[in-house]
């Protein structure tokens, strides 16, 4: 299927069809659509949520929703829910990045999960998952009831064709899909690597700004939602299903990307993280994280959230008597790192592009000896700039289980802590 370009800006109620004529003037649901397509409404939140939180969509389709066969057990083992219930280490965690899959793997069967806390039956909290695939989704169609998927690619672009459109992302840029929209995932590259936040809770939105103003960090004409595309297809094809932590299979005889034209807010999109407006300390002090907020998933308690997706991007240190990387700390947040390329600055060696790392609430962490060595005795006479980087994290209320299958993997580092050993005692009182 191929792109029929975006629509800029966040949540707006966007209109686009394929074929001209095909949007309804003036309703939603008339008796007859056009072009002999069905009408159909995709909601993402209650029917009486606040207008201002409120997102649905009117697709018109070629066959509703509804048409396939019966759904039966799909088995999956490396992609589930079940963060359990055992006692979780309060240990710091890292991964080096997981290696390419040795045999054809497609997108959905090449997640795994690495970690995350709340439920889907809880519509509350986040499943962490990696992906790494050789081979695009043919014929096979996914959805995901549970959570809306915010795609973090790390090697290799994806094409993404949902039934809403098409969305080209490549590293560096993310891409997200909402609760229940079908899609398919294709190669450009003949394979892929990167990270999945499936976001159990409130739908992500654009942080306040407040006194930073009316501009800045996301700016919301930088997301683009896809012009509609769609595919007319028949032939024996499977629908997959992710529902309440399970995957389930069902026949469909065409292809569900059949939409035509649709309008409204409730529509996949992509953001190019390279657009970010970075903002920082320009006198002293290495300012929290949360400056660095591109999206976020809100819980019930007002500034404590489900889940915030923060990045590390490129960005000039010019804090003057400031130790200018991350600072050593704890807090009450979980936070679960993934790096999509160059070197993130608080770690000399050892967080690879495609590897993760997982500090829990009250782990204490921070930068490494090298690092702490290093901007400890760095001239600040002089600004420094950070170039040719991506890191991210996404960071979470509730505490991120990581999986049995994380913490028994390979490429798990099974020394992380003695990144933090040669950390010398220099208090000298007097
Ligand atoms: O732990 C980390 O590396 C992420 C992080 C970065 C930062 O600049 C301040 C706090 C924080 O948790
Ligand atoms: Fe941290």
């Amino acid at each position: 299927m191929k792109s029929n370009g975006y629509q800029s800006g966040f949540g707006n109620e966007f209109a686009t069809e394929a074929v001209a004529g095909t949007l309804p003037e003036g309703r939603n649901s008339p008796q007859r659509v056009a072009h002999g397509l069905y009408a159909e409404q995709l909601s993402g939140t209650a029917f009486t949520a606040p207008r201002s939180h409120n997102r649905r969509s009117w697709l018109y389709r070629i066959r509703p929703a509804a048409m396939h066969g019966a759904f039966a057990p799909y088995l999956h083992s490396h992609f589930h829910n079940d963060f359990g219930k055992a006692p979780v280490t309060p240990d710091q965690l890292r991964w080096s990045p997981p290696p390419m899959p040795q045999v054809p793997v497609d997108f959905v069967d090449g997640l795994f999960t690495m970690a995350g806390n709340g439920s889907p039956e809880g519509q509350n909290g986040i499943g962490v998952h990696l992906y790494a695939a050789n081979k695009p989704m043919q014929g096979r169609y996914f959805y995901d009831a549970d959570g809306e998927l915010l795609i973090v690619p790390q090697q290799g672009r994806l094409h993404i064709a949902t039934e809403m459109g098409v969305l080209d992302v490549e590293p560096q840029e993310i891409a997200v899909i909402p609760r229940g929209v079908r899609f398919r995932v294709e190669l450009p590259d003949g394979q892929a690597r990167g990270y999945v936040c499936e976001n159990f809770g409130a739908m992500l939105q654009l942080p306040d700004l407040g006194p930073i103003g009316s501009n800045g960090l996301a700016n919301p004409r930088d997301f683009l939602t896809p012009n509609a595309a769609y595919e007319e297809a028949e032939g024996e094809f499977e629908l997959i299903a992710k529902f309440q932590g399970h995957l389930w299979r069902a026949p469909i005889g065409h292809s569900p990307l059949d939409v035509v034209g649709w309008h409204g807010n409730y529509a996949p999109y992509k953001y190019d993280l390279r657009r970010f407006n970075t903002i920082g300390s320009i006198s002293y002090d290495h300012p929290d994280p949360s400056i660095f907020l591109v999206l976020h998933s809100p819980s019930d308690t007002p500034g404590t959230s489900n889940m915030d997706f923060v990045i590390f991007p490129p960005r000039w240190l010019v804090a003057q008597d400031t130790f200018r990387p991350p600072w050593f700390h704890r807090n009450i947040a979980s936070e679960f790192m993934g790096l999509v390329t160059g070197v993130y600055d608080a770690k000399a060696e050892g967080f690879a592009p495609g590897g993760c790392s997982l500090h829990n609430s009250m782990t204490g962490h921070g930068p490494d000896a090298a690092t702490f060595e290093k901007a400890s005795a760095a001239d600040l006479s002089k600004p420094d700039v950070i170039t040719g980087t991506m890191a991210f994290m996404f960071e979470s209320r509730a505490v991120i289980r990581p999986t049995r299958q994380a913490l028994d993997a390979a490429y798990r580092q099974r020394d992380y802590q003695a990144c933090w050993a040669g950390l010398k005692k220099n208090f000298a009182p007097t």
